[in-house]
């Protein structure tokens, strides 16, 4: 279900093409006693070119299954996923993953992190080009200075900047980030927060994410998807997020339509769908 149906002041501006499209999706894994366990239940789900979508729900409730299934690391058990037309059945250079644990090589510095994965999807192109490539997403992360330093060297937020350089070094079509700043704290949260939205802005990539964090994703998306629990967990709503662009927290923060959303989301997650454990 739409609600709060005012005009996205971003995608507005372009004419709307589903890039990512997620159809009637299922996904059931073998329990250990041999039984199934449904954990996703027909989902379905339309993203559009250059949009940013982020993904909030309960724990467990299958938001890393969804993404991964994008990503083609899973296959749907039922239904199908496409991204520009043509059916995930593996993961591909057109669908990039960050990862709240940065996943960089620990004996490499961070250009060679990075440098790795442009050479392993870009073989053709000559040493030159390729450290070009590099040294350009570097400063778009502005990190030309830690360039030989290895991850064990760098802070998480620094780590975080390496991994997202690394994605969109490949120029993908499709940003997947799963939880990338869950690890971080407050203040490098917001920085990188800003940052994204800069690049994402400036690169025209389609960006989906996972966020327990409320703010985050109102700060960051134009919808918020938000998933029913599990088992058999769907798409509960999904809500428009109508704040203009460039976003400024503080002017956000001011707005009373800012808090009207933030209750609608709490209230779906604590209230309509409140998780025990929780
Ligand atoms: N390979 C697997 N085999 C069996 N069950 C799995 C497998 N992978 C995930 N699950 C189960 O599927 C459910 C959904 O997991 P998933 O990681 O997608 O949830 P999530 O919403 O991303 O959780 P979190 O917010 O904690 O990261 C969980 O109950 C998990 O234990």
């Amino acid at each position: 279900m739409q609600i709060l149906s005012t005009p996205n002041p971003h995608t507005e501006a372009n004419p709307l093409t589903p890039l990512v499209e997620v159809e009637g999706v299922s996904k059931v894994y073998p329990k250990k006693d041999g039984g199934e366990a449904v954990i996703l239940e027909n989902v379905n789900l339309t993203v559009n070119e250059g949009e940013f979508i982020c993904v909030i729900g309960h724990s467990g409730c299958g938001k890393s299954t969804l993404l991964d299934m994008i990503s083609g690391f899973r296959q749907p058990t039922a239904g199908e996923v496409r991204v520009a037309g043509k059916r995930v059945s593996e993961p591909g250079p057109d669908r990039m993953v960050v990862f709240q644990n940065y996943a960089l090589l620990p004996w490499k510095t961070a250009f060679e992190n990075i440098y790795l994965a442009v050479h392993a999807v870009y073989p053709d192109k000559s040493k030159a080009e390729k450290t070009d490539i590099v040294n350009k997403h570097l400063a778009m992360v502005g990190l030309e200075e830690a360039a030989n330093k290895k991850p064990k060297q760098l802070s998480g937020g620094m780590k975080q900047r390496v991994s997202i350089a690394r994605a969109l070094s490949i120029y993908p079509e499709v940003l997947i980030l799963d939880e990338p700043f869950g690890a971080l704290d407050a203040i490098t949260k917001e920085e990188l927060q800003e940052e994204l939205l800069q690049i994402w802005s400036q690169h025209k990539v389609t960006v989906l994410m996972i966020t327990h964090d409320i703010d985050e994703a109102l700060f960051l998306a134009d919808r918020v998807v938000m998933m029913t629990n599990g088992p058999a967990a769907t798409i509960g709503e999904i809500m428009e997020v109508p704040f203009p662009r460039p976003r400024e927290r503080a002017a956000l923060m001011e707005d009373p339509k800012y808090y009207t959303l933030r209750n609608y989301a709490l209230d779906f997650l604590f209230g309509k769908y409140a998780h025990d454990d929780e």
